[in-house]
């Protein structure tokens, strides 16, 4: 087994009750620490393959496999148990309205700490500064004790991370994480969701639409259109004619909005 392997997809099929095939025979990757966008048009099956690798919902055929466990072998308890591991971002934030930034962050220390104390919300020291730190990692200790539905959308973004990295994660799944924000934003939070998790290690998963930041943020990018990947490689060599087959029918520029590349953040 290669050890510098993080998550290994191998023959991942889905079929839904009603016959819908949303993936069909998935085989990648991902490194330890690395950074990779998945691109395809809307129904492409880019969220039923996130879903697929956190367990959330059952695969038809092949596996999942992060570090030493095989995911798709695990009964439902051993599941939840699991996704302690797996960080989701999910495009519409998720975050509870009338807690505050930190005390939402502290949600995702709920799998390290004793069933009793999360209930009566109490969280030690160590977790508390380990909320602090994540918040810090994306530029939001200033807003610490702000409830969340004060937050904009960008700074509620934010706090997602942070809750997601709280966790800990092995690795961390974004589903359309800036797809609600507008296009400066959403590149100065894909930019402190890239740093963030290169600082830590972790390897990071993420959904997107728009294929200019997923060029400029991602190790490598993986084209999914009608529930195959038709790429799996650099930004780099990601050509113009790929893209028209990923985007088959559909017009790419339409999911690119922006015109210039800055350059990568560090
Ligand atoms: N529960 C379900 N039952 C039947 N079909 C489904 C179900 N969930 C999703 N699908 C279908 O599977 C296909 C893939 O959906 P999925 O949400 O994974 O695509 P996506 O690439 O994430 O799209 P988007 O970017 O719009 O979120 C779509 O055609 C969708 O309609």
């Amino acid at each position: 087994m290669n050890n510098s392997i993080l998550l290994e997809v191998n023959g991942l099929s889905k079929v839904y009750p009603n016959g819908y095939e949303a993936l069909n025979d998935i085989s990648f990757v991902v490194n330890k620490g690395e950074f990779v966008c998945i691109i395809g048009r809307s129904g492409a099956g880019k969220s039923t393959l996130l879903r697929c690798i956190n367990g959330l919902i059952l695969s038809t055929q092949g596996s999942v496999r992060i570090q030493d466990t095989y995911i798709t072998d695990l009964s439902e308890k051993e599941k939840l148990a699991q996704r302690r591991k797996i960080g989701f971002i999910f495009q519409e934030f998720h975050l509870v309205d009338r807690l505050s930034a930190i005390d939402n962050v502290l949600t995702g220390r709920l799998g390290y700490t004793n069933s009793f104390f999360a209930t009566i919300g109490y969280f030690s020291r160590e977790h508390r500064e380990k909320a602090l730190e994540c918040l810090g990692r994306v530029n939001m200790l200033h807003r610490a004790s702000y409830r969340a539905d004060r937050l904009s959308g960008g700074e509620k973004q934010r706090v997602a991370i942070a809750r997601a990295l709280a966790q800990e994660p092995l690795i961390v799944l974004a589903d359309e994480p800036v797809a609600s924000l507008d296009p400066e934003l959403s590149w100065s939070v894909m930019g402190d969701l890239r740093k963030a998790a290169k600082e830590l290690g972790v390897s990071t998963l993420v959904n997107i639409h728009d294929i200019d930041t997923a060029k400029h943020f991602a190790d490598r990018i993986i084209g999914i259109a009608q529930g195959r990947i038709l790429y799996d490689g650099p930004p780099a060599l990601l050509t113009d004619s790929l893209l028209q087959e990923i985007y088959r029918g559909a017009n790419p520029a339409a999911h690119s909005r922006y015109e210039q590349s800055a350059p990568l953040p560090e």
